[in-house]
């Protein structure tokens, strides 16, 4: 089943930003939103956590629609957003209990998968912490522990690479892989192509909010005559065309 938009039109007051975006996100598959900046990937996200409702089109996850069933369609959703979101006054700990009580779980499954994602992160003694002692990487590394250990049906991460060190990269890519193959759904944004194209099943091209192109990295290397080690150099090539447009 997965995720499945359909025909959505959105954005924000006085600012119409999505036209007509359709794709959609398999059981166990890995998509990558691409574009360039202002292209429309955040506000994609920020329709599909529920931040924005759209002015037309469908939103449905595993035969749940956003409109009808918001809270159903929410606790199947682990989002990590570019920028951490963390609250100064409580702890690590804290903080994972809150994502639990928010999803209705709480179990020693999801517990002992946190306390696996808390040594990977080399967070396991910082239990007690506040937000304010981590650094920007840490931060971003609680984020990561809070939504992997959700195991939730469809995984929103935007640029999973920003801040992390090369290790923590790879650390990411693996338990990405590992979401989808337990059958879970990820959406991803990035700018970084090549590496994306390492593990991503498909690439959708926003541009100017609507779809341009949805396929594998290699149709897309190929659409464009490249291949995927140069799959970065695609971005200037949409330069070129909206400059060569104008
Ligand atoms: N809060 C907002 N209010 C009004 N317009 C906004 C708001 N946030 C973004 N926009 C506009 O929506 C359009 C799409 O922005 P969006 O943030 O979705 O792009 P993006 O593809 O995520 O870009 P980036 O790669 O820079 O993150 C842009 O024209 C932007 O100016």
């Amino acid at each position: 089943m997965g995720l499945k938009i359909k025909k959505i039109s959105g954005g924000y007051v006085g600012n119409s930003v999505l036209k007509n975006v359709s794709f959609e996100v398999a059981d166990g598959e890995i998509v990558a939103l691409i574009g360039l900046n202002g292209a429309g990937k955040s506000t994609t996200i920020n329709h599909i956590i529920g931040e924005l409702h759209p002015q037309q089109g469908t939103i449905m996850l595993n035969d749940v629609y956003l409109s009808q069933a918001p809270t159903a369609f929410k606790s199947q959703i682990a989002y990590i957003p570019e920028q951490p979101i963390l609250y100064d006054e409580l702890t690590l700990e804290e903080h994972l209990h809150l994502m639990l009580s928010a999803h209705m779980i709480d179990n020693t499954v999801t517990w002992s998968r946190a306390f696996e994602l808390l040594k990977l992160f080399r967070l396991e003694d910082k239990l007690h912490w506040l937000p304010t002692h981590f650094s920007k990487g840490m931060r971003q590394k609680v984020m990561l522990v809070a939504a992997f250990m959700l195991d939730a049906p469809l995984l929103i991460v935007d640029e999973p690479f920003l801040g992390l060190d090369t290790l923590a990269q790879k650390d990411v890519v693996r338990l990405i892989r590992e979401q989808a193959k337990k059958g879970n759904s990820v959406l991803m944004t990035t700018h970084l192509l090549a590496s994306a194209a390492k593990f991503v099943d498909k690439f959708i091209v926003l541009h100017e909010g609507t779809v341009q192109f949805i396929g594998t990295p290699l149709a897309l290397a190929d659409a464009h005559g490249l291949t995927l080690d140069n799959l970065d150099d695609f971005f200037d090539l949409m330069h070129e065309t909206i400059n060569d447009e104008n």
